[in-house]
């Protein structure tokens, strides 16, 4: 008979567990890494009283996400998600648990935020994308040239009008209060979900989080009020079941009168899952930025680019992104170097993984940060360089290990609206400005979040483009 081992781990402490191990590094996924130097590949860890395994190669993270997706496709239970969504984490798509539901509420969505290279849906996201980047630019030239500019607000506005755009045919005036409200709630939000915090793993400590808490709470509630009122009324209003619908709204609302399944609230949280997407694609946009202050080499190579794409005389466009193989690879190294993590995953079943026994509820971590920038997998990992995903016929290649939407079930949704927005952004503010900045433009490791305030930038309108 077969002898059932846990897999080999750290001793916990009472109470805290090994919470504490997690602290001695500037991220915990470079905890883990050090840690599986120790314990092996697969280790277990106890976090305050939660038991957790972390998976640290590729093989494992496969059968993981992969050959046994169906077995770890739970979310953890941190009261913080369940605050951001109206006291329930099964609201939401990102945090809920698997199930029918949720594979229904994947499957409206695919059309809509996976839209495929010759659909007319990509034509939409092409046209969204580049008017409201043309609007970016408007907004730019009334900021101060060639002098810091707090600029992280500018972005965000334009990716979240690219977002209620391309969703919800509606877009908003950057100078509207409540839509820059918003837009700072979601970002907050955003950089709050790619915190870590004790308290996830302590629910005792909650007492004294009682108003973070509360302020979290009240950002998601802020921002459906918003949403019902700016949003899904209108469409409501103009709701025409006897045609194809116009918009991701419509699809979803023509979904609610047939799917006795859904109701109200699974719409609105729907849409504000998906709508906020676009704090990720401004916090890329962020980040990749930082990269461009840091090698000027980089922003001269994406200009040539652009500039011989376009000849000077058009903005680029998704159609340029097969000839502009430098701008998209520096968005893919930018994924890679910035190494955000992966949702965690739960057992929802007693099973196993590389044959140690895992109980029903143990969280899983996938430690991506090994993927990204193990010694391993990359050569010169520590170095920023696009170039590693462009073959010598000039073409983008990724390698299978390289997983920055993570892979499986629960693999991210909007990922092609993600290369597709950031990389119309990209290729046109540097198609226009020198970008350079007199702050420290730092971004912490294992993360793709900017703090809402953040680095200042400097734009310097280019001569010849
Ligand atoms: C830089 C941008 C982004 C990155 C790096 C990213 C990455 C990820 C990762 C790693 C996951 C977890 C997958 C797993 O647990 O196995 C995820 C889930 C998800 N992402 Fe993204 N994402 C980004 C932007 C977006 C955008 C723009 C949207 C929406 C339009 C989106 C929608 C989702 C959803 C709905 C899920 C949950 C899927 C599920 O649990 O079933 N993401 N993303």
């Amino acid at each position: 008979k077969k002898i059932a081992f846990t897999a080999p781990g750290p001793k916990p402490w009472p109470i805290i567990g090994s919470l504490h191990l997690l602290g001695q590094h500037e991220s915990p996924f470079e905890a883990f890494t050090a840690l599986s130097k120790i314990y092996g590949d697969v280790f277990s860890i106890t976090l305050g009283s939660t038991p957790c395994v972390v998976v640290n190669n590729f093989k494992l993270i496969r059968e993981v996400l992969i050959t046994k997706g169906a077995e770890f496709g739970g979310r953890p239970n941190f009261m913080r998600f369940h605050k951001l969504f109206g006291g329930d984490r099964n609201n939401s798509l990102a945090l809920c648990d698997w199930s029918s539901l949720q594979k229904t509420r994947r499957s409206i969505a695919r059309i809509y935020c996976a839209p495929k290279f010759t659909s007319l849906q990509y034509d939409d996201v092409n046209k969204v994308g580049t008017e409201a980047v043309e609007v970016l630019l408007v907004e730019l030239r009334k900021q101060p040239m060639g002098q810091p500019v707090q600029v992280k607000p500018l972005i965000l506005a334009a990716c979240a009008n690219m977002f209620t755009q391309y969703m919800c045919s509606t877009s908003f005036d950057y100078r509207n209060v409540e839509f820059q409200k918003i837009v700072r709630y979601f970002d907050e939000i955003f950089w709050e979900i790619n915190q870590g915090y004790a308290v996830d793993f302590l629910p005792w400590l909650l007492p004294f989080y009682s108003g973070h808490m509360r302020k979290i709470s009240d950002w998601a509630s802020v921002i459906r009020k918003f949403i019902l009122a700016r949003i899904i009324d209108q469409h409501r209003a103009s709701l025409d079941p006897g045609v194809p619908p116009k918009d991701f709204t419509d699809a979803l609302l023509l979904h609610l009168e047939e799917d006795p399944n859904m109701n109200w609230q699974h719409i609105i949280f729907e849409l504000e899952d998906f709508l906020g997407g676009h704090s990720a694609v401004g916090n890329l946009v962020m980040v990749t930025l930082t990269a461009i202050v840091k090698y000027p080499e980089i922003a001269k190579r994406i200009q040539a680019e652009v500039d011989s794409v376009t000849a000077g005389t058009r903005y680029p466009n998704l159609f340029d992104r097969s000839a502009m193989p430098f701008t998209e690879a520096t968005l893919w190294e930018t994924l890679r170097t910035a190494s955000s993590p992966i949702v965690p995953h739960v057992a929802t079943t007693d099973t196993e993984i590389d044959g140690y026994t895992v109980k029903k509820g143990t969280m899983v971590f996938v430690n991506n940060y090994e993927l990204n920038v193990g010694a391993d997998y990359w050569k010169n990992p520590q170095e920023f360089n696009p170039e590693r995903f462009i073959s010598e016929d000039g073409t983008i290649v990724k390698p299978s290990h390289f997983i920055p939407f993570s892979t499986g079930k629960r693999t991210c949704i909007g990922q092609r609206l993600v290369q597709c927005f950031s990389f119309i952004i990209l290729a046109t503010l540097l198609q226009h400005y020198d970008i350079s900045s007199t702050d420290k433009c730092e971004v912490k490791p294992s993360c793709m979040a900017v703090p809402p305030d953040c680095f200042r930038l400097v734009f310097t309108p280019r001569q010849v483009h």
